[in-house]
Order: C-alpha cells, then sequence, then structure tokens
C-alpha cells in the first residue's frame, strides 16, 4: 500500500494512527503484552543495511518466511495480535503499525514518550537471514551490526536497555529468565543489575555482557545505571532512529 500523499489524505491517516494508538494502549494493558510487541518492531526494523537501503521497517516481519528466522522465534503471537487493529484501521501500513505498536509498549510500561512519525510504506520482500545480531557473540558483532543499520555505540547501548522488558524463553531463544525484577516495568533497572553482576533467576545474553567488557560500552552503562532520565533521553532519541532507519519524513 503506497503511503497517503494529498494534504487531507495525510489528515485523515493521521486521525486513523491516533485512533489506532488508543486501541494498541487498549490491546497491550489487557493482553499484558509490551514486550513481544517491542521486540516485534525491532526485529521488523533491525534488519536494515544502510549500504543497500534495503530491510528495515516496512512490516515485512509479518511474511510467514520471515517468521520462520530462528531470530524471530515466537513473535508470530505479536503478529496476531496487531491483525486485530490493522482489520479496524486497514489503511494503516503494517509499517507504521508495528512501529506504533513498539511506542505504545515502552509509553504504558513506564517509559518516555517517544516521536512518532506515519508514512512507512510496507513491502512484502523480506531480507535474508541473519539480519539482526547474535545474542551469542560480543561486542565486535554487536558494532558490526547495528553499524551497518547507520547506528552507533551509544544507540547499541541505550536500546539494550529494552531489555528492561520482558523476558527470554528457552524454546524460542535457548535462553531463560527476566533481565530484571520487575519485567513490566521499563526502567533503568538492566543497567543496574548489569553492574551487579550475576544474580539468580536474571538472566544476561552474551550480548549484554559485552557491554560490560567494552570500555566505551561500559561507560555508558554506568552513565545509564545513575541517571534513569540520561537513559530515557537517549533511549527515546536510538527508538526513533530504530524505527525510522530508510524512512524519510515526506
Ligand atoms: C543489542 C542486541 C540484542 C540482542 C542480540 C537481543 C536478543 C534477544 N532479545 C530477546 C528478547 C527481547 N528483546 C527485546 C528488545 C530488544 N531486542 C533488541 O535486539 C534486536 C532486536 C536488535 C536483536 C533490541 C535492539 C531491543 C530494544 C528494545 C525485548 C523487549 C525482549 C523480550 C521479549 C519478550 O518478553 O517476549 C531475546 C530472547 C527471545 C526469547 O527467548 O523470547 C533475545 C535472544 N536483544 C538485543 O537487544
Ligand atoms: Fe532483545
Amino acid at each position: 500500500m503506497a503511503a497517503p500523499q494529498s494534504v487531507k489524505e495525510k489528515h485523515l491517516y493521521l486521525k486513523e494512527i491516533e485512533k489506532a494508538r488508543q486501541d494498541l494502549r487498549a490491546l497491550i494493558y489487557s493482553k499484558n503484552c509490551a514486550p513481544i510487541m517491542l521486540r516485534l518492531a525491532w526485529h521488523d526494523a533491525g534488519t536494515y543495511e544502510a549500504k543497500t537501503k534495503t530491510g528495515g521497517p516496512n512490516g515485512s516481519i509479518r511474511n510467514e518466511e520471515e517468521l520462520k528466522h530462528s531470530a524471530n522465534n515466537g513473535l508470530k503471537i505479536a503478529v496476531d495480535l496487531c491483525e486485530e487493529v490493522k482489520a479496524k484501521y486497514p489503511k494503516i501500513t503494517y509499517a507504521d503499525l508495528y512501529q506504533l505498536a513498539g511506542v505504545v509498549a515502552v509509553e504504558v510500561t513506564g517509559g518516555p514518550s517517544i516521536d512518532f512519525v506515519p508514512g512507512r510504506k510496507d513491502s512484502k520482500k523480506s531480507p535474508p537471514e541473519g539480519r539482526l545480531p547474535d545474542a551469542k557473540l560480543g561486542a565486535s558483532h554487536l558494532r558490526d551490526t547495528f553499524y551497518r543499520m547507520g547506528l552507533s555505540d551509544k544507540d547499541i547501548v541505550a536500546l539494550s536497555g529494552g531489555h528492561t522488558l520482558g523476558r527470554a524463553h528457552q524454546e524460542r531463544s535457548g535462553f531463560d529468565g527476566p533481565w530484571t525484577k520487575d519485567p513490566a516495568k521499563f526502567d533503568n533497572s538492566y543497567f543496574v543489575e548489569l553492574l551487579k553482576g550475576e544474580s539468580r533467576g536474571l538472566v544476561k545474553l552474551p550480548t549484554d555482557k559485552a557491554l560490560m567488557m567494552d570500555p566505551k560500552f561500559r561507560s555508558y552503562v554506568e552513565l545509564y545505571a545513575k541517571d534513569k532520565d540520561a537513559f530515557f533521553r537517549d533511549y527515546a532519541e536510538s527508538h526513533k532512529k530504530l524505527s525510522e532507519l530508510g524512512f524519510k519524513t515526506p
């Protein structure tokens, strides 16, 4: 579906977006599904390759072939939950809907308000598997993957803070458990736990641990652990950047 063109069409589209935002708030609150909605938004956007301008937030994550990529295990749950909002607002592209769901997920769990600019177009074409970072690797892999998207060291650390929400599931990724004591609350506790080291019942992926081993990453971890406002400010900026990769405001 093409993004709206005329001023009137744009105005009507914005009104649809605001109604969908309200519905997503109710859905995410009632189903308690903020974490998986945030992960869905990232997994659609995180495939972007700046060099070839392919992948990115284009709704392709809904394609069966992409949902079969091992990094996307479990995400069909979130795709299916979004279908009821898509059916009510068919003019909204999947690309916009998934990124709006990510913004709402952060806001309803106590995180920062994030500027959302609609107008993304849908693509039926899925990128090749392997564009999302592999949780079993370390700092150089994180940089290779995020730099390919056009993101920075600060973005890597701030976005990893998204693990303040939710948990890993043995049957999806082979990792198990939440990162923080309150996985339903968006705050800076992911960084506090990173500095604390191992805690019973809490998970740390190798990519999470890499943030502590690399001096540049670690400086941001220490900042965000002691200054929640700094984390919220940087997270909101990185979230917007990731959700707009390859997408220029019309
Ligand atoms: C920086 C590298 C990074 C890696 C490798 C990563 C990997 C990763 N992330 C999650 C779950 C996971 N991830 C996220 C936000 C998330 N994820 C993500 O990395 C990307 C997408 C780039 C891989 C970003 C950039 C964000 C930012 C907000 C949430 C909210 C949940 C919990 C979902 C749930 O509770 O079901 C899992 C467990 C899946 C499962 O078992 O259910 C794994 C293996 N997350 C990372 O940050
Ligand atoms: Fe993650």
